[in-house]
């Protein structure tokens, strides 16, 4: 069986992670196969969204630590394992939405973190879990953790570790919502439904101005609106989505 599960439908591309027997602990397999995923096939026009979840009863436990277990930490194996993922996500150009339910630990919680969107079920279990053995936080925590909540809260959160409820993670802004986990397979596939239906191109444009934001000015960002807002303008759907709005009726966006 795969250690990463692919299946898509309808828009939709859902990836799982698959090794439930050590909550989808990361291996180097795992991550490889991830990156390739995400370079090769989730670009593709018909992807209008990306599912990441876990199989079994959690989301992801962070770092297989048996993989290296009694080895030194290779600086550049390191990398290797998690910058095609974490930059595979940001880069891509369609919203990727995690799936939370029961834990998401060290560099599992650094994947969710990494993505557009967080759907957490109530039983979800958030923490960043990297002090707790020595390690500092990585796979891009340090960037998008203080961007979600502060410095002091990020601090708090890196180095005391504890775990955080479905409830407290949203309240913090780390999750966009919690549902029931009975619901919980039912709400992710209506919001990736919703996703998938949506101006496509547009998401993309908006996730290029938020990314941009965290390092630029305001200036520089008017900027960048601008020229994004003339590709954006130049869409199908935008074309849609105005004539939609004349015929008063729903837009039927196709994501070009
Ligand atoms: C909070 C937990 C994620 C879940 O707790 P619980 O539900 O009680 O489940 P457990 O009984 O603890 O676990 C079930 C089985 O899974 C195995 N397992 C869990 N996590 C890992 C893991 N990370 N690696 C390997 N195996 C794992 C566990 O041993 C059980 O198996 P057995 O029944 O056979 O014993 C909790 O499991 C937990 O806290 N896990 C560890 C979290 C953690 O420390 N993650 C790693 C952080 S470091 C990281 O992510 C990144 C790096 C990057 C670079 C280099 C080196 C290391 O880390």
């Amino acid at each position: 069986m795969s250690v990463l599960l692919k299946e898509f439908q309808e828009g939709i591309l859902t990836l799982t992670l698959n090794r439930p027997e050590a909550i989808n602990a990361l291996t180097t397999e795992m991550l490889k196969e991830l990156g390739k995923v995400l370079a090769r096939e989730a670009p593709a026009p018909e992807v209008r969204v990306v599912v990441l979840r876990g199989a079994g009863r959690g989301f992801c436990s962070g770092q297989d630590l048996r993989e290296f277990e009694g080895q030194r930490i290779s600086y550049k194996a390191h990398l290797r394992n998690y910058q095609s993922v974490v930059e595979g996500m940001a880069s891509l150009e369609k919203p990727v939405m995690a799936a939370i339910h029961g834990a998401a630990a060290g560099a599992g919680l650094s994947l969710a973190l990494a993505c557009d969107l967080r759907v957490a079920a109530a039983d979800a279990i958030l923490t960043t879990g990297f002090s707790k053995i020595g390690l500092i936080p990585d796979a891009g925590m340090n960037y998008h953790l203080p961007r979600m909540v502060g410095y002091a809260k990020a601090f708090e959160l890196e180095a005391l570790s504890p775990r955080l409820g479905a409830e407290e993670a949203l309240s913090l802004g780390l999750v966009n919502r919690v549902v029931p986990t009975e619901a919980f397979p039912a709400e992710v596939a209506k919001l990736a439904a919703e996703l998938a239906q949506g101006p496509s191109k547009t998401y993309g444009l908006i996730k290029r101005a938020l990314r941009r934001s965290a390092s630029a000015t305001l200036a520089e960002m008017l900027e960048y609106e601008a020229l994004l807002q003339e590709v954006a303008g130049r869409t199908e759907d935008h074309q849609e989505g105005v004539q939609a709005f004349y015929e008063k009726r729903p837009a039927r966006y196709r994501g070009r």
